[in-house]
């Protein structure tokens, strides 16, 4: 009879690394639903250690599992599974490879190690035939990487582009509601607990840019690293730009997006992630506050969009245990899950290369003559205008520009020239457009 069906199946013993906000929802469920989990497993899974930096610390978890020895319990003929909810990148990268390599499944939360160093962490569990799962790392408890991991491994992805950081997701909607600028917005979200007390990884955009890298990845069976992917924040995003974006029926929101591109019968991929406006109308818009979500476009399954909870500990403590219980049953079967997929090597393409549209708004003198000079930049570099709307009467007239898509680069330097113009006064917001109009 099975090993599952009798009742004595051998436990899934798991070591805990890191016992903060996500590490003690973990343990949480874990305890909770231990019985359910089983059933679903066909095993019973256990606790084998916690691994932590301070012992005496408070905290709502079995005293006797607590450990300081991470390195000693990854190892640990006792442990044949390794979660690990501490982050950053050394010394995780070290334990983590050394579970790997002596065949312990790994499930992980961090996506700035997942975007740095997945090639090694992937190579060490072929090495042994270990699983290494991170569902939790991008878009927390949204079930994403999965879906494409497996579920549309069979369909070509061509782009993926959403919301995937809560935080600056939060402060930009919450300018949109008041019309307030940045600076007070982001005192407000830190007052209130949604902005960490550092918060450069959030509003820089980094965590975004983590999770681009990793989005790309699978997406497109290629290795993307953060390196790859252009960034930039929001903290330049001004109350003016987002009145700008509402004087156009569109929302301001910082987007990751990854797409194909097909340049000369040569195919690479753009990685990004920047402010952006879309339209009010756009599934994006209405994703406010902390939330997240990823549309994704395949050749095939057309358009899907992935909505849900992106942070917090007991949400991301459920993708987490998703992870947990795939690999346990992979354990119990002595199967195993989805390899690294990065056979198709695609280039990254510079962010100058890559095609976008831009919206300019700018104070310019009122007098004949003067959107002809404007219009005359555009042209000389090859940039087609697609809107163009004048208000004001008075001195000074606000022109508001929408393009077609053209390289970056060259919108850029449109951009620089405008802005140099005598005509021109200033110029108030310049943004990127994405989504139909
Ligand atoms: N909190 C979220 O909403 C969220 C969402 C998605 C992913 N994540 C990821 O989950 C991971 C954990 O996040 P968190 O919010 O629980 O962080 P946290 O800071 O609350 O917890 C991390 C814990 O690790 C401990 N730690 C640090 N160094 C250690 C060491 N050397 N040995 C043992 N313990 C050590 C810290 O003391 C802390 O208790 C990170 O990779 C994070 O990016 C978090
Ligand atoms: N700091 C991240 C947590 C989830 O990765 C956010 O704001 O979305
Ligand atoms: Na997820």
């Amino acid at each position: 009879m099975p090993a599952e069906k009798s009742g004595a199946a051998k436990p899934i013993r798991v070591a805990l690394l890191g016992c903060g906000t996500v590490g003690t929802e973990v343990v949480r469920l874990l305890t909770d639903q231990a019985g359910e989990l089983t059933q679903r497993i066909g095993a019973p899974v256990e606790l084998a250690g916690i691994a932590v930096r301070r012992l005496n610390k408070e905290r709502d978890v079995p005293k006797e599992l607590l450990t300081t020895d991470a390195a000693g319990l990854v190892t640990s003929d006792d442990v044949d599974v390794v979660v690990e909810v501490i982050g950053g990148i050394e010394p995780t990268r070290t334990w983590l490879l050394d579970a790997l390599r002596s065949g312990k499944s790994v499930v992980t939360a961090n996506k700035a190690l997942l975007a740095e160093h997945a090639a090694d962490l992937f190579e060490a569990a072929d090495a042994s035939g270990a699983d290494l799962y991170f569902e939790a790392a991008v878009a927390g408890a949204i079930p994403l990487l999965r879906p494409l991991r497996e579920s549309l491994a069979g369909d070509r992805i061509t782009r993926v582009m959403g919301i995937v950081n809560g935080t600056t997701n939060f402060i930009l909607s919450a300018m949109d509601a008041t019309g307030a600028g940045y600076g007070e917005t982001l005192e407000e979200a830190s007052r209130l607990g949604y902005a960490e007390a550092d918060p450069t990884a959030d509003v820089d955009g980094f965590d975004a840019a983590s999770k681009a890298a990793i989005l790309a990845s699978l997406a497109f069976h290629t290795r993307v690293t953060a390196a790859d992917v252009h960034r930039e924040g929001i903290a330049q995003v001004s109350a003016a730009d987002i009145a700008a974006a509402k004087g156009l029926g569109r929302t301001v929101k910082l987007l990751a997006i990854c797409e194909r591109v097909v340049s000369d019968g040569t195919e690479s991929v753009a990685v990004r992630v920047h402010p952006a406006m879309i339209p009010r109308s756009h599934p994006l818009a209405s994703v406010n506050g902390a939330f997240n979500a990823v549309f994704v476009e395949a050749d095939a399954a057309g358009e899907m969009m992935f909505y849900g909870r992106g942070a917090g500990g007991a949400p991301t403590a459920s993708a987490v245990l998703g992870d947990l219980v795939a690999v346990a049953r992979n354990k119990v079967v002595s199967g195993r899950g989805p390899r690294e997929s990065a056979y198709a090597a695609l280039p990254v393409q510079p962010m100058g290369n890559t095609p976008t549209r831009y919206h300019i708004s700018l104070d310019v003198a009122d007098k004949p003559g003067v959107l002809s000079q404007v219009a005359a930049v555009f042209a000389e570099h090859d940039v087609s205008i697609a809107a163009v709307r004048q208000e004001g009467r008075t001195e000074d007239a606000s022109l508001v520009i929408v393009t077609h898509a053209a390289s970056d680069a060259a919108l850029r330097s449109t951009v620089d020239k405008i802005g140099g113009l005598p005509v021109v006064r200033e110029v108030v917001s310049v943004m990127r457009v994405e989504g139909a109009e």
